[in-house]
């Protein structure tokens, strides 16, 4: 097991990719505080999905609780931090996985839904980070944290113009955190997920012009699952990456270097 006895936390961690990583780092012998926002996971089939995430967890055989909270708010990570040291005793690994991408057109883009997006995509991982390495840092056992940037930090998106900038902002998070934190051995990656089947594209991929598009763009000939990003978000979160900080690694079946 890649993280036998680890204590996570995992942000966003009641659906699609951010679930994905929750039960592989169970199933990698890790506790887990699962993260997610009510306010999100309200209107799904699963809005109780926290709940259901670690009831998984637990069936594994690991620890978990769960923790509402808007990550937007410097305050929910500074709790989630508090919650791990209480039900476990502290950090060792965070994912910083919660986000949001309402599609909008860009001349007309509201500043409230701007202003949204930038907060709890950009400014969560932010808060998160810096919450769990004060933590580690005090414990002195340094840790390691795997931001889910994007392929759309190097890509752009018509109606993603507020959206691809946070992922560009977590992808350059990840690498100045990596020079802030390796003196205390806190190692800082990122993944870059490509087209992931999830509830945040359901709507955009309802056109099945799009998802025709995108199948024919894969390389691998086929959308990612969570299981698919959440492998190497444990692979990275693991001593196997002991000597990996600052690296960024795509998981898109191939779609970013398939130009024609
Ligand atoms: N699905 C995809 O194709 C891709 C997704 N990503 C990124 O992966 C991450 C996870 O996305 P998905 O799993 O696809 O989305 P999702 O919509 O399936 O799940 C989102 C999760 O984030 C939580 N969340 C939403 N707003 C929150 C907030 N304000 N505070 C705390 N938690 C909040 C929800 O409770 C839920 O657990 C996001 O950062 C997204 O940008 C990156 C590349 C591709
Ligand atoms: C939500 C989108 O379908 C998804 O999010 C990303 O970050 C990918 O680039 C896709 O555009």
């Amino acid at each position: 097991m890649l993280l036998e006895g680890k204590r996570a936390i995992v942000t966003g961690g009641s659906r699609g990719i951010g679930r994905g990583i929750c039960l592989e780092f169970a199933r990698q012998g890790a506790d887990v505080v699962v993260n997610y926002y009510a306010g999100a996971d309200k209107g799904f089939a699963r809005d109780t999905a926290a709940d259901e995430v670690v009831a998984e967890i637990e069936a594994l055989g690991r620890r978990a609780i769960a923790v509402e909270g808007d990550i937007a708010d410097p305050q929910v990570s500074t709790a989630l931090v508090e919650a791990a040291i209480d039900a476990f005793g502290g950090v060792d690994v965070l994912a910083s996985n919660a986000g949001i991408c309402p599609f909008h057109a860009f001349l007309d883009m509201p500043a409230e839904l701007f202003k949204q997006v930038v907060d709890v995509n950009l400014g969560g991982a932010f808060f998160a980070v810096q919450a769990a390495a004060n933590r580690m840092n005090a414990q002195g056992t340094g840790g390691a944290i795997v931001a889910t940037s994007s392929i759309s930090a190097l890509v752009g998106g018509a109606l993603q113009t507020h959206y691809t900038p946070t992922k560009a902002g977590v992808h350059s998070l990840m690498q100045s955190a990596a020079i802030a934190l390796g003196p205390y051995g806190i190692r800082c990656n990122s993944v870059m997920p490509g087209a992931i089947a999830t509830d945040i594209n359901k709507d955009d991929w309802s056109d099945p012009k799009k998802r025709d598009y995108l199948d024919k763009r894969i390389p691998l000939g086929r959308f990612g699952e969570p299981e698919d990003v959440a492998r190497v978000v444990a692979f990275l979160a693991s001593d196997m990456a002991a000597y990996v900080t600052g690296a960024a690694l795509l998981v898109d079946g191939g779609l970013f270097v398939n130009l024609q």
